[in-house]
Order: structure tokens, then C-alpha cells, then sequence
């Protein structure tokens, strides 16, 4: 089994370097730790890194998950290739550009490309952010599935991610105590369906509202309130129609004690305050 420790990064390409990084530095709250003609570092909390933007194709998505050594990282590959997965090893250059000790990469069954990193780096010096969203660091991707239940299958049985919640057939997984990690969306496609950061107050949520508003961002749903996790949150549309959401207050989970729960699959197990969803995959 694979022991996932946490969500650690994001790399997505884009038609445009500058308009994605003026994106994430001024309206989502983010700052560059590290730039090259086609590419930036963001950091959201004490890691290095969180969010990689690079000249390319914006439909190239990546997700990185932090596992704890080298000898997992070498039985992963083995589990993976078990399976039938193609399993790549990252070279040196390639672990210097992630900031990790190593990685391998391989594709998940909805196709979105997965890297399982060892000792991505976290930097003493204070994370600095270049506006004042409150954001206290990444949280959790959606990704987009073709067969929630099969890829429930894969990241349970294969990842030791767990179930905390079902909406209809979209299960909200956990790697760690938080109350999830991951969530699979329905889709025709893969990829990331949307990017999570936490923020430290409800107030950080609202006032991001407005000033999205402002700046003409997209609001695709919210604000509202997740019954699920019990998270307050707003999604938003960025660069090459990457949706992201803030959220706070996500619930923690005691292993020994919880149940995962079936909610219905309607509006208010989406938002208890009754806002409706335009988000790829879960509109109502
Ligand atoms: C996948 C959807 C939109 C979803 C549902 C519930 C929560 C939560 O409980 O926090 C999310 O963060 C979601 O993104
Ligand atoms: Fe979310």
C-alpha cells in the first residue's frame, strides 16, 4: 500500500507566464520564491513551493503528494508497475526544479499525471505573501474523474486514502487527519478540477469576495458553507479556466472514531446557506 502523507504541489502549464503570475500574486494572495523566463515558483506556507506555473499547455496538469522516504518511493513504483502503471523516476535536474530528494510520476486512472516526491524542501524564511488574502497554505485538489467509483478504488485500495464523505457518488478522501485531501468530480475529462487554500478567518473569505468582484474574477459558487467539511468557502475562475477556492475552518478527523457518511447528491450537500454550484461537473 502507498502511504500518502499530504498534498504538496501543483505544476500547471499556461498560454501566459505574466498574466497567470499577476493572477496568482495579486489577486489569489501567493508569492514568487523562485522565476525564470518560462516559469514561477508561488509559495502559499513555509514550503518552498505549492503552485508551479510553466510556458506550455494549460491542459497539462500535475499534482505532487509527499511521501516519507526513498524505500516507500521504490515500493510505490514496484505496487505501480504491479498494477500495470508506467512508472517514471525523475532525474536529478528534475527533482533540482521540484525542490524535492525524488520523484516518481505516473498517471492515475482518469489520466491526471501524479508525482509521489520525497523531502519537498521548506524554507525558514517567512512566507511573505504579495497581497492580503489570509491564505495559511494549500490544502486539496479536485480532480476530475470518469468513473468516481473506479478511481474511489484506485486511491483507497491503491493509496490508502479514505473515504469521509460520499455526495452521491463524489467521495471527499483523506491522506491524514484532515477532512479530505482529494475529492473526485464527475467528468467526460481528467485533470484538476479546482485548487483549495485555506484562509485564517471567514472575514478572509468575504473580503476576497468582493474584491474578486471588483477586479471582475469569475465567481463560480459560493459564498457559502460545505456541510461536509464544515469549510466556508467561495470558488473562483483564474488563468486558463482553473478554478480555485479559498476555504476555513475544514474539520479534522479521529481515525479510530469516524464513520464516512453518505450525503445526497443535491444542492444543500454542496452549501447548507443554499448557494448554487457552477462548478465544471457539480452545476445545479
Ligand atoms: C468537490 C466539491 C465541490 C467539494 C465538496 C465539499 C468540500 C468540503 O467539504 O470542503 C469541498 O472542499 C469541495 O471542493
Ligand atoms: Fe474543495
Amino acid at each position: 500500500m502507498i502511504e500518502l502523507l499530504d498534498v504538496c504541489y501543483v505544476r500547471l502549464g499556461t498560454k501566459d507566464i505574466q498574466t497567470s503570475t499577476d493572477f496568482a500574486t495579486r489577486i489569489l494572495g501567493l508569492e514568487v520564491s523562485e522565476s525564470s523566463r518560462n516559469s514561477r515558483h508561488l509559495r502559499s506556507d513555509e514550503r518552498g513551493h505549492t503552485l508551479y506555473y510553466h510556458d506550455g499547455d494549460p491542459n497539462d496538469h500535475v499534482v505532487g503528494f509527499e511521501i516519507s522516504s526513498n524505500d516507500d518511493l521504490d515500493s510505490a513504483a514496484a505496487t505501480l508497475e504491479a498494477i500495470g502503471n508506467e512508472v517514471y523516476r525523475g532525474t536529478r535536474d528534475e527533482c533540482d526544479s521540484r525542490h524535492v530528494r525524488d520523484f516518481i510520476s505516473f498517471r492515475e486512472p482518469s489520466g491526471l499525471k501524479i508525482e509521489l516526491v520525497v523531502r519537498p524542501e521548506v524554507l525558514g524564511k517567512r512566507h511573505f505573501p504579495s497581497r492580503d488574502a489570509g491564505i495559511s497554505g494549500f490544502s486539496h485538489v479536485g480532480i476530475f474523474s470518469q468513473d468516481c467509483q473506479r478511481d474511489e478504488q484506485f486511491w483507497t485500495q491503491v493509496c490508502n486514502a479514505r473515504v469521509s464523505d460520499r455526495i452521491g457518488d463524489v467521495p471527499l478522501l483523506r491522506v491524514n487527519e484532515i477532512h479530505h485531501t482529494l475529492a473526485l468530480v464527475p467528468s467526460q475529462r481528467g485533470g484538476l478540477q479546482h485548487i483549495n487554500h485555506q484562509v485564517d478567518s471567514t472575514d478572509d473569505v468575504m473580503r476576497s469576495y468582493h474584491l474578486l468582484k471588483e477586479h471582475n474574477v469569475p465567481i463560480v459558487f459560493g459564498p457559502g458553507r460545505h456541510p461536509t467539511s464544515g469549510a466556508r468557502f467561495l470558488y473562483f475562475q483564474g488563468p486558463d479556466g482553473m478554478t480555485f477556492e479559498y476555504s476555513v475552518g475544514v474539520s479534522e478527523v479521529d481515525e479510530e472514531t469516524y464513520r464516512e457518511r453518505q450525503f445526497g447528491f443535491e444542492p444543500f450537500s454542496l452549501c447548507m446557506w443554499g448557494a448554487k454550484s457552477n462548478l465544471d461537473g457539480l452545476e445545479n
